[in-house]
């Protein structure tokens, strides 16, 4: 059996591979090379069959991906080849490609179809096998109308519909805040203590207490929404009954959120730090000074709790920036103004090391023969958006993902994987 890459336009690479399998049933005709895949390099391949004696069911074209599980690409694989890696590399096949949990966020300015996108990316997810939880992190929730499924509460949610397991969550971060300021308002703190157990900061609260710091939960600290949404990312990665999801999508709020909500970890790690850098020198300071910090009664449990939440912190940060594990996907529409703010945004997860590949381009009109006089101004409008898409320095390197201005409400499961079946390719 011969199997060929599709060549794709220029850059096409000639490689051999060798299936140990089908090594000894090949054509004499077909000159072998043995070949090693070169690591990780070109992570998705499309071949052709040119020829085929033993792989019978071999479609004309198949997406093989490079998957370290996968034991064939770990030792010898196929005769000729040519490959088109950047068409791949970015497309849905390499999206589904691993069974490591990789995280999505969808983020981008208000109203150009976050909630829509993240909703249709999860139930392609579930569909095309993976377990999936969609997360929205933004405090005007739409997950819900979007899937036509109550999801309110606070839990994990079972969506009805996909073929494999998906569920949602609706952080409340609102809901959260009255309940904060409520029961800090009651005596003795407990309230807080558990109100912050319940959105799974119980720890740190432990750890301000002992420290005698709980005065500063009077007041709810700024940018605590997005300090929420941290401690469940931090939940997904430890608890037993997040394990399952092999794919975490968050559905984030507009922009200027979401970059609060990337940068908290940072902000934490270092306040945390200086906390314990304090401590450390004042360890041998007046008993006045300990009875602030704590007991002093050599245990010293406050300093080891602070130092694992400083190693949750960096946890988390690291899996925002693991270009392996995450990628923040920004959605726009073809306007000029959302063009601007995409750009701004790209810049800004440039600079705090956040992966990004892809900028889909949401409520493109589709090409129509008989347009009406709004349709053609529309039409040229939204050209003259992808044109700046195209010479931005923050934008015209990510892969375009376009999708079209659909003529009907995206509501519902059905409605999702008809637009995920478009979008997500
Ligand atoms: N491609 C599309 N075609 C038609 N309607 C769309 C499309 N994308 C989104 N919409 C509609 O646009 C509205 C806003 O979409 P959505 O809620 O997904 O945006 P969002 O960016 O999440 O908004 P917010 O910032 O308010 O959370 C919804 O009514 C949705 O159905």
């Amino acid at each position: 059996m011969t199997l060929a890459m599709a060549p794709s336009a220029g850059a096409a690479a000639a490689v051999a591979f060798i299936f140990p399998a089908l090594q000894s049933s090949l054509s004499p005709r077909s000159p072998l090379t043995h070949f090693t895949l070169p690591r990780l390099r070109l992570p998705c391949f499309r071949v052709r069959v040119l020829e085929s004696f033993t792989y019978k069911d071999a479609a004309p074209f198949q997406s093989v991906c490079q998957q370290p599980w996968s034991k064939p690409f770990r030792s010898f694989f196929h005769v000729r080849a040519v490959a088109s890696p950047v068409e791949l590399e970015t497309g849905f096949q390499q999206m589904i490609a691993d069974t490591k949990r990789k995280y999505y966020m969808l983020g981008g300015k208000g109203g150009v179809g976050k909630t829509s996108l993240a909703a249709s990316l999860a139930v392609k997810f579930a569909n095309n096998g993976h377990s999936t939880l969609v997360v929205s992190t933004d405090p005007a929730h739409s997950l819900s109308d979007s899937f036509a499924q109550d999801f309110s509460g606070g839990q994990l949610v079972p969506v009805v519909g996909p073929d494999a397991p998906l569920f949602a969550l609706e952080i409340n971060p609102e809901q959260a805040r009255a309940e904060f300021r409520a029961s800090s308002q009651k005596e003795g703190g407990s309230g807080v203590k558990d109100f912050m157990d319940s959105v799974g900061l119980g720890g740190w609260v432990e750890q301000l207490s002992e420290l005698k710091l709980g005065e500063l939960l009077d007041t709810p600290p700024p940018g605590l929404d997005e300090a929420i949404a941290i401690s469940k990312v931090v939940q997904f990665m430890q608890a037993p009954e997040y394990e399952k999801f092999t794919r975490i999508i968050f559905d984030t709020a507009p922009t200027g959120h979401t970059l609060r909500l990337l940068s908290l970890p940072d902000f934490l790690d270092a306040s945390i730090g200086k906390i314990l850098k304090l401590k450390q020198k004042l360890a041998s300071a007046t008993s006045a000074i300990k009875s602030v910090f704590g007991q002093g009664d050599g245990k010293d449990t406050a300093t080891d709790k602070l130092e694992l939440l400083k190693q949750r912190m960096v946890m988390v940060r690291e899996i925002f920036r693991n270009k392996d594990s995450t990628e923040f996907i920004i959605v726009t529409i073809p306007t000029v103004m959302a063009v601007s703010e995409s750009s701004r945004l790209r810049e800004s997860l440039h600079k705090e090391g956040v992966p990004v590949k892809r900028l889909i381009v949401n409520q493109l009109l589709p090409p129509s023969s008989s347009d009406c006089r709004f349709c053609t101004i529309k039409r040229k409008d939204q050209s003259r958006a992808l044109d700046l898409i195209r010479k931005d320095p923050n934008l015209k390197e990510l892969q375009l993902v376009e999708s079209p201005l659909f003529d009907v409400e995206i509501r519902g499961v059905p409605a999702l994987k008809f637009m995920g079946d478009i979008v997500w390719q």
